[in-house]
């Protein structure tokens, strides 16, 4: 088990926050085949408590770089028996690394009302749950989660939350459920298609947002658009897989007023999801190598570019229509002064505005805002 500092030692040394955690975890692993799924487990486990963790200890007494990895692993509550032997050689500390939350982010940045500092950072630690949406056959799916005795609880009578690392993809029918976050579920609640509507989703990414959109309603009409085609043929694939009809998929720039023009062709929409690129500080509890990389800089930059494409997509809101804007950020500049920045420059009115604070649910975090 000794082996494994070293495999942890490189992975901290070499990881600069360029890529996804999981994408680089991946690839590493795969350059050493002798490393086994519980090493690989493990490795995980390490990596995600030091990003956790690590920028919030105190190092009174210097403790070395095991001995503080061991205090991550504690801290996050994901020290366990499988660790002792990795362990077994490094020494105990004679005074305790203190741990002070503040210090993983030491930047002045406003949140949304809704959630306080506090709780935010101290819910760094502690990795959310996995959420399903149930599409179909909840019998079906509660039989064969019951019959692998696998826990869930129900958020909602149609939102499921299940244990880290469940294996429903070889569990459960593919068609019949959707993986998403339980905030990111609770967003339907402000959008309310009714049949026969035009919708518009303008960053519609793999299309999260449009399969709830066209489960809710499966009677609107739907265009959605991404700046990239790559994941939009990741959204055509989604669509098929669940039997859905295709919606008008077009590669646009949502901020450029020309392509938006030439995607409307004058036609506006009854309704505009905006589920805008941002910082995704709302969700940095998954990806806790966004908060230890974190530029304060990006921040004005998502703001921007934001007001750019809600404004821009705003022109084609139908009167008496609606645009709801959502991020999956927590932080003020990206949410309520870009809607405020919408009302100054539109004719459009806040209808409702709310941070679905997903914190106690175990859950992501995100901002949702209806203008009308
Ligand atoms: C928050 S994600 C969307 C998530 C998606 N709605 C879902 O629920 O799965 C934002 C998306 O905006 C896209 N994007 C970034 N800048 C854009 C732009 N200027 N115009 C259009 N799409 C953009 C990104 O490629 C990304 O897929």
């Amino acid at each position: 088990m000794q082996y494994l500092w070293q495999h942890i030692s490189n992975i901290i040394e070499a990881y600069k926050g360029d890529v996804p955690l999981t994408h680089f975890l991946k690839a590493y692993t795969k350059q050493y085949p002798i490393l086994g799924s519980r090493d690989r487990r493990m490795l995980g486990m390490l990596a995600y408590s030091w990003y956790r963790c690590s920028k919030g200890l105190v190092r009174d007494g210097d403790p070395t770089f095991q001995q503080r990895m061991r205090e991550c692993l504690v801290l996050c509550n994901a020290y366990t028996p499988l660790f002792d032997k990795m362990f077994s050689l490094v020494a105990p500390i004679d005074v305790p690394v203190g741990f002070d939350k503040e210090l993983l982010f030491p930047h002045d940045i406003p949140l949304s009302e809704g959630i306080t500092r506090g709780e935010w950072l101290a819910a760094m630690q502690v990795q959310p749950r996995l959420f399903i949406r149930i599409r179909r056959d909840k019998d079906g799916i509660l039989a064969l989660l019951d019959g692998k005795d696998i826990s869930y609880e129900f958020i909602t009578p149609t939102c499921l939350a299940l244990p880290n690392g469940a294996a429903i993809d070889t569990l459960l029918p593919a068609e019949s459920y959707v993986v998403q976050d339980a905030s990111s579920q609770a967003t339907g609640a402000y959008m309310r298609p009714m049949a026969g509507e035009r919708w518009y989703d303008c960053c519609s990414g793999a299309g999260g947002k449009s399969l709830l959109l066209r489960d809710l309603c499966p009677g609107i009409d739907l265009t959605v658009s991404d700046k990239r085609r790559s994941i939009l043929d990741n959204l055509e694939a989604r669509f098929r897989q669940y039997g859905l009809r295709q919606p008008t998929v077009i590669v646009a720039d949502a901020a450029d007023r020309q392509q938006v023009d030439a995607l409307a062709k004058g036609h506006p929409f009854d309704n505009i999801l905006a589920d805008v690129p941002c910082s995704g500080s709302g969700t940095w509890a998954r990806t806790p190598e966004q908060l230890y990389y974190f530029d304060p800089a990006a921040v004005a930059r998502f703001s921007q570019l934001q007001q750019a494409i809600a404004t821009n997509v705003a022109r084609y809101v139908k009167k008496g229509g609606r645009l709801v804007y959502i991020t999956c950020s927590v932080f003020r500049q990206e949410n309520e002064d870009v809607v405020k920045a919408i009302t100054g420059a539109t004719p459009l009115r806040v209808a409702e505005m709310r941070l679905i604070n997903g914190i106690a649910t175990g859950a992501d975090s995100m901002f949702v805002a209806v203008l009308q």
